[in-house]
């Protein structure tokens, strides 16, 4: 990306503002700030990965574009396993892209809960609007395959409400690899929106540079302190002294910055997530799912406590799901195109943290489900078994270790009046949040209401961090949202500083 640099020797760097990491949040603040004529610095862990270099093999594209290769999980019984981006974009380059606001009643649970000010629907809707606008918020036009069929029959056949998903997308070509960084350009991504934008208007870019420490001295941040990479690979320290700082690193890696900056008070102590559970169901008919759009259509009857939808399905990304039960599920393989994998997500009670360990690069994140959570698990997977025998599957398997298989819509009830087996259960993740909550409610919220860190003057967080509780919806128009709100707060704020300060000065 034009503006975006390698440093070659040690870097001191001034800017109006310093923002870490370019995801949903990153960018959105970006762009609010570069509009109002800032200087900024973007500061990205992750490399850049053009559309024209995207890989097709799995491998490569999840080293290039997760963190950690796509193999992450939060302690807890069962683990979950979760994945994040780390590259220009973050996760916004290997999403779904499918974009939902935040329901009306839970916005207001949360506003009165946590006592965030200006916070209603009403008062969020433009933000939403902008977000949905940026990324092209739009249904896929165009045959959308049985894949999408099959949880439209399912859902209809039981009497049960299904909705279409818009997507961020601009003519999507269907390549089938949303999770592999889109090849077309076609995902309304941040690397192909915002991120783009800010650099023509002068942002400057560092990818492959990793913030490990904010100094904060007398209630201010002073320096964010980074290591780059020079063109052959070597370590190149690089500083930064900005007015304002933005902590947008995703709602695992900003509580875990804060935290070694030494802000520890009620940071990464409330990380909510999506438990879900995923069901892979075989048809007598060719699905083809390996062929066409990922499925474009949820059964949102339970929503937002439930949600049934369906999963990215590739040979490898199948070949891998099978993969936790290979001695009972691998034969599976050779009926791919009669396969289809979808999931059962809920809106969790439970709650989970960030911390981090001196001397790893990773934090330690530890999720632990309330029990009511395993009997919404026990009815997602439920509902989801009976969709998929409506819509004509001939067997359905659970993920759960050695379970054999559903034959018929009847076996589905196994679970319904009784916990999963939590040692077999495999439950993952894409959707992290509320690590850091915002609102006036001080034993709660680490950062006010417009995302400034308490007892910081100047430092910010506009990322999934700040959305309030699981929302039971997909998170990044929520994101977008939030952190437009954060940076034009910021802004304001900034300049009611100046004109103080021009008023002393001039006493
Ligand atoms: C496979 C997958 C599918 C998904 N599908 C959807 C979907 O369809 N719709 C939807 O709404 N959401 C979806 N999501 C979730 C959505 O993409 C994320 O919620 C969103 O991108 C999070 O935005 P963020 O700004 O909080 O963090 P991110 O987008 O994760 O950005 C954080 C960035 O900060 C960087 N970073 C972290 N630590 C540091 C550091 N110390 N120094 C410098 N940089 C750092 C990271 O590398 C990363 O690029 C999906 C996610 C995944 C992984």
């Amino acid at each position: 990306m034009k503006g975006s640099f390698h440093p070659s020797n040690a870097l001191q760097l001034e800017a109006d503002a310093v923002i870490i990491g370019s995801g949903a949040g990153g960018a959105s603040v970006a762009d609010v700030l570069t509009a109002a004529g800032l200087s900024i610095i973007m500061l990205e862990e992750g490399q850049h990965i053009p559309s024209s270099s995207a890989s097709p093999i799995a491998r490569e594209a999840f080293s290039a574009a997760w963190r950690g290769g796509g193999i992450t999980a939060a302690i807890g019984r069962p683990p979950i396993t979760y994945a994040e981006g780390r590259c220009v974009g973050g996760g916004t380059e290997i999403n779904s892209a499918i974009t939902q606001r935040a329901d009306g009643d839970l916005i207001n649970e949360w506003r009165k809960l946590n006592k965030i000010e200006n916070f209603t629907a009403d008062e969020l809707a433009p933000y939403y609007e902008r977000a949905e606008t940026v990324v092209n918020a739009s249904l896929t036009h165009g045959a959308l395959g049985r894949a999408t069929g099959i949880l439209r029959q399912g859902g209809k056949a039981l009497g049960w409400k299904v909705s279409e998903l818009k997507r961020g997308q601009r003519g999507c070509k269907g390549a089938n690899r949303c999770s592999y960084v889109c090849p077309n350009g076609a995902k309304q991504s941040m690397s192909v929106t915002l991120l783009p934008k800010a650099v023509n208007r002068g942002m400057r870019l560092l990818a492959q540079t990793r913030v490990d420490k904010i100094r904060i001295e007398k209630r201010r941040a002073t320096e964010v302190i980074a290591r780059s990479r020079d063109a052959g690979g070597q370590v190149v320290p690089v500083h930064v002294k900005a007015g304002m700082v933005f902590v947008c690193a995703g709602a695992i890696h900003t509580p875990a910055l804060l935290r070694r900056s030494g802000k520890r008070e009620r940071i990464g102590n409330t990380l909510r997530l999506h438990p879900t559970i995923k069901a892979t169901a075989l048809f007598s008919e060719p699905v083809d799912a390996h062929q066409s759009r990922l499925p474009l259509t949820a059964i949102t009857e339970f929503m937002p406590d439930q949600r049934i939808g369906g999963s990215v399905f590739t040979p490898s990304v199948f070949g891998l799901s099978l993969a936790e039960d290979w001695t009972n599920r691998g034969d599976l393989m050779r009926d791919l195109r009669f396969c289809g994998s979808y999931y059962g997500m809920i809106r969790p009670r439970g709650v989970g943290s960030v911390r981090w360990l001196p001397g790893f690069n990773e934090p330690l994140v530890r999720f632990k489900l309330a029990p009511e959570d395993w009997i919404a698990l026990s009815q997602v997977l439920t509902r989801l078994g009976q969709a998929m025998f409506a819509a004509g599957a001939r067997k359905v398997f659970p993920s759960i270790f050695g379970h054999e298989g559903w034959t018929s819509p009847d076996q589905v009830h196994e679970f319904w009046d009784k916990p999963l087996p939590n040692g077999a259960t495999n439950l993952m993740t894409v959707h992290l949040f509320s690590s850091c909550p915002p609102g006036e409610h001080q034993d709660a919220c680490p950062v006010d209401s417009y995302g400034r860190v308490r007892g910081v003057e100047n430092l910010f967080v506009a990322d999934g961090s700040l959305i309030p509780e699981a929302p039971g919806v997909n998170p990044q128009m929520t994101i977008m949202a939030l952190a437009f709100r954060v940076a034009e707060a910021a802004l304001y704020r900034s300049a009611q500083e100046r004109a103080r300060s021009a008023a002393r000065d001039k006493i």
